[in-house]
């Protein structure tokens, strides 16, 4: 926990959320800071993976951090896949030496800002982030409940190119005022069709623990972060066609895709 205080207050980490919402002019080169919160399948990955290519800062997913440390089977290993395959949080200690190693290897290449995913993910968490390093933005994904576990269930990641890829095809009725949903499934190319995997935690018992501890541990910091007046909510009205231009929109960023775009 130490290495992360010592590693982030030395880290000038640049320009901010602010700069991008009210078109402030930046005070001093400075990427951004911020953070994804949502429920196991809300999409998470997805768009902060997008919004880092947009924005040139590297996604940090601790869920990612755990499973190479569990393939690399380290002394953490054993310990770390039997708390994961429970659907269960590994402890705060772990994941701030495992960020804290994954700022330190970054800093050291010349990295600068981060979209943190699935961190933090206990008030705990929250507390030492906040402690050491001001977070610009807190974007929460929030996505019909009901699609949560399908979304889960479709996510296959082809274990060659590493992509990750969804075959669940979701309908959802609209009833009692309440809008429906359609997410088509995001297939795969065909030469990664013979290579998809699951993970070993998205069996519907564990993603329904995962579920539940979120609500339990994780549903807290999405008030923390409120009650701080960073949090941005972000209702998916469906699958990525729908969802991506409103969420530059929401971000003020929009126009930032355009001009990107018209410089590639
Ligand atoms: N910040 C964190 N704190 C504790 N455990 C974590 C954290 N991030 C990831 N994990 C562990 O890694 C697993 C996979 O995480 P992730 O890929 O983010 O899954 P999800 O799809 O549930 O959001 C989690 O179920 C948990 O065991």
């Amino acid at each position: 926990m130490a290495a992360i205080t010592r590693l982030v207050k030395r880290t000038p980490y640049l320009p901010c959320a602010a700069r991008f919402l009210s078109h402030a002019p930046p005070e001093k080169e400075r990427n951004v800071q911020w953070v994804f919160l949502g429920c196991p399948g809300v999409g998470k990955g997805t768009y902060a993976s997008r919004l880092c290519n947009l924005l040139g800062v590297p996604h940090i997913a601790t869920g990612d951090l755990v499973r190479s440390e569990l393939a690399s089977n380290g002394p953490l290993s054993s310990q770390l896949s039997e708390i994961v395959n429970q659907g269960k949080l590994v402890s705060d200690e772990i994941i701030m030496s495992l960020l804290s190693k994954r700022l330190a290897d970054g800093e050291a290449k010349g990295e600068s800002g981060f979209i943190l995913d699935g961190f933090p993910r206990t008030i705990k968490q929250a507390e030492i982030l906040e402690g050491v390093t001001d977070i610009d933005l807190v974007v929460n994904l929030k996505i019909q409940e009901e699609a949560l576990l399908a979304k889960c269930l479709g996510r296959r990641i082809c274990n060659q190119c590493g992509g990750n890829f969804n075959v669940a095809s979701i309908s959802i009725k609209g009833e009692n005022g309440r809008p429906g949903m359609v997410m088509a499934p995001l297939l795969p190319p065909a030469h990664c069709m013979s290579k998809l995997v699951t993970r070993s935690d998205d069996t519907e018992e564990v993603v329904k623990e995962r579920l539940r501890i979120y609500s339990e541990k994780s549903q807290p910091v999405e008030e923390f972060y409120r009650s701080r007046g960073k949090l941005l909510a972000f209702d998916l009205p469906g699958g990525i066609p729908e969802s991506w231009p409103k969420l530059l929109q929401a971000l003020n960023l929009y126009d930032y895709e355009e001009k990107q775009s018209v410089a590639a």
